[in-house]
């Protein structure tokens, strides 16, 4: 059974960022279903490329059976580590169902990461992130806020009636949310 965190949160909130250090430090291993999704978007031969590339671009979210699976296999060709991150998922309610579905009995939710950040800073973040994506610019990223309104924050709200969710608000300097990120980590491990 493998230990899932999933981390929530809006574009540009930090997710990517905080998950790394995570990394790093605690033995856990990331993985972004988005790099998951740009990386399949890439791969000589695959039939989904156009479609990604679609969804990437219109801030949509791509039929959970792709992206599920791109989890999953990622999962079993890690080695062994205390529990994977994943970042970015689940992002709306196919997600949610399709994870059940293919995931039943395999994984074990510890808990969910939501990184809060007001959406003007979220943007300006993604605007000045500097890695050529396709989707950071203002009519994907707007498309994208809507979505994470629309589709996201409901799937968060699921998670915080259930009491799986841990907030942490990301708006401020790297460090300090990475301190309290750390936190929720060793509150969570030490219950086990
Ligand atoms: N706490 C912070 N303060 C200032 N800048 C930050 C902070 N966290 C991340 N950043 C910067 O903001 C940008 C977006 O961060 P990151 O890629 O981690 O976000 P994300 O939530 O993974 O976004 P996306 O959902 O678009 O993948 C990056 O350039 C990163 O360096
Ligand atoms: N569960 C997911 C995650 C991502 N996508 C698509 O990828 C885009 C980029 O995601 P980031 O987390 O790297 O920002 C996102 O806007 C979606 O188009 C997805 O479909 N499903
Ligand atoms: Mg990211």
């Amino acid at each position: 059974m493998h230990n899932v965190v999933f981390v929530l949160g809006p574009p540009g909130s930090g997710k990517g960022t905080i998950c790394a250090k995570i990394q790093e430090n605690l033995n856990y291993v990331h993985l972004s279903a988005g790099d998951l999704l740009r990386a399949e978007r890439q791969r000589e031969g695959s039939e989904f490329g156009a479609l990604i590339e679609s969804h990437i671009r219109n801030g949509s979210i791509v039929p959970v059976e792709i992206t599920c699976s791109l989890l999953e296999n990622a999962m079993k060709a890690s080695g062994d580590a205390k529990g994977f991150l994943v970042d970015g998922f689940p992002r709306n309610e196919d997600n949610l169902q399709g994870w059940n579905k293919q995931m039943n009995g395999k994984a074990f939710i510890q808990f969910v990461l939501f990184l809060s950040c007001p959406v003007p800073i979220c943007i300006e973040r993604c605007l000045n992130r500097g890695q050529g994506r396709t989707d950071d610019n203002e009519e994907s990223l707007k498309k994208r806020v809507e979505t994470y309104n629309q589709q996201t924050f409901p799937i968060i709200e699921h998670f915080k009636k259930s009491e799986l969710a841990r907030e942490v608000k990301s708006e401020r300097p790297v460090d300090e949310v990475y301190a309290d990120v750390v936190n929720v980590f060793n509150e969570a491990n030490k219950q086990k």
